[in-house]
């Protein structure tokens, strides 16, 4: 029962604010002497214990692993944290989740605050801008997602391997009339190299290239068909499945037929409204689990650094 008591509760006893309760938590300096032996003293008669995550961020190391996705409506990186979380749990540690929404500025912020945190390790969708000067620092306690960075581990997806995947698998069936909607080569993994992996692809076969580039989201799928639609084309290459979900949506809405649309992502939502639409399973979850095991395996020194790269498979 005493270890039910929340900071609110210690907040009470000691006849101050959480906040107060915190800062002592904390060790900060701002609390008067005889307030923070009273709030020590209600915590020790207590016994007082904050919960894993809420002592990681209050400074003390208790086996907690920060993971930074980039957005937290991404399904693909949902898929890879659902594999991490088991993983981790079992072992004995806490997880927090944090956002980067691709900004630089906020992974440095977090970062910051992981270290003054004390935070075992980290787990970090990694994406264009970050550097290795502010991530070799941390290079034996995080294994970046999706990205490669010299001097420290990563497990990352073999972006050109699943758009060729998708191209064979069109071309077989005699469909040469092909286009993609991809996103900015700003990005240069969805981006850059997917599209790069289209274009080499069209040019080997002597294919007319029809590309549409975007956003990372279902609207951009949707808003970007049409111009493709231009080129009589029988078939879209989606760099990601939510795109997909768009331009499927797209063709149902002005209930147009013979147009193929392929994605990379294999997300369930997709083929469960679109079951005509077929996907390269990219290995989320795959690389989830990997990034896990070679965090865990780094914190107890019993691996060194690792690059790894999952491969897709296409699923029908
Ligand atoms: O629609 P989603 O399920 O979110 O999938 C879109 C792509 O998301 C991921 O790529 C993006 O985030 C990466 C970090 O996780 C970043 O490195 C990359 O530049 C972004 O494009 C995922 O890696 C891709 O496979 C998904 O297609």
């Amino acid at each position: 029962m005493q270890n039910r008591l929340t900071i609110k509760d210690i907040a009470r006893l000691s006849g101050v604010g959480k906040s107060t309760v915190s800062r002592v938590l904390n060790n900060e300096e701002n609390v008067r002497p005889e307030t923070r032996e009273r709030v020590l003293q209600v915590i020790e008669e207590h016994n007082f214990s904050p919960s894993k995550s809420a002592r990681a961020m209050r400074g003390f190391s208790d086996k907690v692993i920060a993971i930074v996705v980039s957005r937290l409506d991404s399904p693909s990186e949902n898929q890879a944290v659902r594999a991490m979380l088991p993983l981790f749990y079992q072992q004995g540690y806490d997880a927090i989740v944090l956002e980067s929404q691709f900004s630089v500025e906020r992974v440095k912020e977090h970062l910051q605050v992981l270290k003054q945190r004390n935070i075992d390790g980290v787990i970090l969708f990694g994406f264009t801008g970050l550097t290795a000067k502010m991530l070799l620092p941390w290079r034996d306690k995080l294994v970046m997602m999706a990205r490669e960075m010299p001097g420290l581990s990563s497990v990352c997806y073999d972006d050109a391997g699943a758009v060729q995947l998708l191209m064979k698998t069109l071309l077989d069936r005699q469909i040469n009339e092909i286009g993609f909607i991809g996103v900015s080569p700003r990005d240069t993994t969805t981006g850059l190299k997917r599209t790069r992996a289209y274009e080499e692809c069209c040019q080997q076969h002597g294919l007319a290239a029809h590309i549409a580039l975007g956003e990372l989201t279902w609207q951009s799928g949707y808003d970007l068909l049409p111009q493709l639609l231009k080129h009589d084309i029988r078939a879209v290459v989606c760099a990601s499945d939510t795109i997909a979900l768009g331009a499927q949506k797209y063709l149902q809405q002005q209930q147009i037929s013979g147009v193929l649309v392929c994605s990379i992502g294999n997300l369930p939502l997709l083929h469960f409204l679109f079951p005509e639409s077929f996907s390269v399973e990219l290995g989320y979850g795959a690389a989830g689990d990997a990034a896990a095991r070679q965090l865990l395996a780094q914190l107890d020194g019993s691996t060194d650094l690792q690059q790894t790269i999952i491969r897709g498979k296409l699923a029908l």
